[in-house]
């Protein structure tokens, strides 16, 4: 069995058949306070990193003087001791946060920030590719750390829960790098709606969202992805998340780079859809589902990004096609206004009846559940609680156990 198949195959084991992603990202930061009216959207808080990676040398500098346990004394357990208590203030806080309130939620699956991150965008705004590079790698950093706080704070917990409803349980934990499309890039929703006006120079040419116009071919988008998709999968990440893919030629970009680039981890596909019925381009599900099989890399398949109404009937048209394990992760059903870059609040479900379909979701094929952007960590402690009294969990304490 390919090595990557295998890693999702031995992690649904240990997570007892179903496995908990994690919830909105982007929403979730928002929520938090940041503002993300910006083209890099959740990438924009990457952009706090260098600075803060300085700020990291400066504290081990200063512990190493106060306390003389600077490396040369090789005390590296007190300096980590005492990084514990300065990690919220030198690494990226918010993400970091965002990632272990997911966590503390349930979540087996965390996704990174770089769903809106790429080289290109970041050279737009004057980063050199090097350092466009490190952004990208920062952004699976940031997760990795949360993983090891959270491991850190279960080793520390006496329960697997405690009184204010943490999930303080060592399990396999897997680090998704997020990978948004060409769409994501643009920055105006167009990976997400179904129609949308692109302006070049002075004429208005009318496109349906994802196709991106003629300009951009199979070869374009391997180009604008390639370098973005080495680097990820060189970064510490255990799979990469193909997230909101509008489009089929997308999907086959991504199946090419990943044969042709010696891609070293395994990765997952996931559409959305705006009808129930397609990928949000119009592109049929079961074209996407077949390019997604012909990839031995490809290690589950899904939606995420869709109203929860959809979900049951693509689950339905998934499992017909595919052998893989399907994910998905629905938005809360609102709607998401790209000129604004705003959701549309009240016209989604509560958490209560996204949850009251997650056991029949399961029931008819899917191994994999969360929440995309407006759910929260409570849309996944409820998923989690949901999916515990169903699954059957096996005792495995970390991910090197898991590959063992
Ligand atoms: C899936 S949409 C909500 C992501 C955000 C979009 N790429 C934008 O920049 O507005
Ligand atoms: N992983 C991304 C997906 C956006 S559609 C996020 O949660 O922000
Ligand atoms: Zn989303």
């Amino acid at each position: 069995m390919e090595r990557g198949a295998s890693l999702m195959t031995e992690f649904l084991r240990h997570s007892g058949g179903a496995a908990v992603i994690d919830g909105g990202l982007a929403t979730e930061l928002e929520r938090h306070g940041a503002d993300l009216n910006d083209p890099l959207w959740s990438a924009k808080c990457l952009l706090t990193s260098p600075h803060l990676i300085r700020a990291r040398k400066a504290v081990c500098f200063c512990i190493s003087l106060g306390q003389q346990i600077c490396s040369e004394l090789n005390a590296k357990e007190n300096i980590k001791m005492y990084m514990d208590h300065y990690v919220w203030m030198v690494s990226d806080p918010l993400s970091v946060v965002v990632h272990l309130d997911y966590l503390e939620a349930g979540a087996d699956i965390i996704i990174t920030a770089s769903y809106q991150a790429t080289i290109q965008g970041f050279e737009t705004r004057g980063f050199s590719r090097e350092e466009s590079e490190a952004l990208l790698k920062k952004s699976v950093e940031v997760a990795l750390e949360a993983r090891d706080i959270y491991y850190e704070r279960c080793s520390k917990s006496s329960s697997s829960a405690v009184g204010d409803d943490k999930i303080l349980k060592r399990r396999p934990i897997l680090v998704a790098a997020s990978v948004g499309s060409y769409g994501a890039y643009l920055a105006d929703g167009s990976e997400y709606r179904i129609e949308g006006i692109m302006f070049f120079l002075f004429c208005c040419v009318p496109f349906s969202s994802g196709i991106y116009g003629d300009a951009i071919t199979l070869k374009v988008l391997k180009d604008f992805h390639r370098r973005r998709v080495q680097v990820l999968a060189e970064s510490g990440a255990d799979l990469i998340a193909f997230e909101t893919v509008p489009n089929k030629i997308e999907a086959q970009a991504y199946v090419e780079i990943l044969d042709e680039e010696n891609i070293s981890i395994p990765a997952w596909f996931s559409f959305n859809s705006k009808d129930g019925i397609n990928v949000v381009s119009g592109d049929s599900i079961l074209e996407f589902a077949s390019i997604a099989e012909s990839c031995k890399k490809v290690v589950a398949v899904g939606i995420n990004c869709t109203p929860p109404r959809f979900i049951h009937g693509l689950i339905s048209s998934l499992s017909k096609v595919t052998t893989k394990p399907i994910l998905i992760y629905p938005n809360s059903g609102e709607s998401y206004d790209p000129d604004k870059k705003e959701w549309v609040q009240n016209t989604g479900v509560s958490d209560d009846d996204f949850v009251s379909y997650v056991n029949k979701w399961i029931e008819i094929g899917a191994s994999l559940v969360g929440g995309c952007c407006r759910t929260t960590p409570d849309t996944i402690r409820a998923i989690y609680r949901t999916l515990s009294n169903n699954r059957l969990l096996q005792p495995c304490s970390n991910l090197v156990d898991l590959k063992e």
